[in-house]
């Protein structure tokens, strides 16, 4: 399926500091998009914007060509958002982690595809884990395992490299270019260098200059 989000206009300001403005971003079908920028120059605030969590902002969204306010609920219904913290419960295990989260958005699913989702993260044998238990690396992991469980269209992902090891790296790596390469979409933040994601477009924050 074909998709876009569109944000025109954005601006956004904290603590009467411009973050950004005149922010004009387009991800659709394809696309892999990375926001650039040094610590605190809003780049998890925007994705907070797209991702729909905050609404202090100027400037408008759409979603395949329809404002935001009216299709919301068919946003979010093929968005999976990954914030800069794992969001994972640690008085669970990796298992009930997934099945928690998949709860969350009225799912019940199936033991067997999430153990699946597990093992593509190099997780097998720690299933039953408390996550509290688990290295930060694992527990970021367990939270990328949602990547495999909940097909959506739009991934936005805030740092999703942080604390994965090498092998996790290049993993994840391919596993993002196959996500667009199969018709979705990507919006992420990383200070992270991927030279074999090539030349992706990029939104630079931070006064430089806005290309995407
Ligand atoms: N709820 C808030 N209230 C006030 N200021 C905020 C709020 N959220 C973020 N900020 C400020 O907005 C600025 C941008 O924060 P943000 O987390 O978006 O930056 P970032 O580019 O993601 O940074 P980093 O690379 O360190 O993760 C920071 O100066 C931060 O203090």
């Amino acid at each position: 399926m074909n998709f876009c989000l569109r944000a025109r206009g954005l601006a956004c300001e904290r603590d009467d500091r411009c973050l950004f403005r005149d922010l004009d971003i387009d991800v659709g079908s394809g696309d892999l998009v990375r926001i650039e920028g040094p610590n605190g120059s809003g780049k998890t605030t925007l994705l907070k914007i797209l991702s729909g969590q905050l609404d202090d902002y100027q400037g408008t969204l759409s979603w395949c060509d329809r404002d935001m306010t009216a299709v919301r609920g068919d946003f979010h219904a093929n968005l999976l958002y990954l914030g800069h913290a794992p969001g994972i419960h640690a008085g669970l295990t990796a298992l009930e982690n997934l099945a928690w989260y998949q709860a969350l958005g009225g799912e019940s699913g199936r033991e067997s595809d999430r153990m699946a989702a597990l093992a593509s993260v190099g997780l097998s044998g720690f299933e039953d884990v408390l996550v509290g238990q688990l290295s930060a690396g694992q527990q970021r992991r367990v939270a990328l395992a949602r990547l495999e469980l909940t097909p959506r269209l739009l991934w936005i992902l805030d740092e999703p490299f942080t604390a994965i090891d090498k092998a996790g790296v290049a993993a994840l790596e391919r596993r993002l270019l196959t996500h667009v390469q199969c018709g979705g979409g990507v919006l992420m933040t990383t200070h992270h260098e991927m030279p074999s994601l090539g030349d992706i477009r990029s939104i630079h924050l931070g006064g430089g200059a806005v290309d995407a």
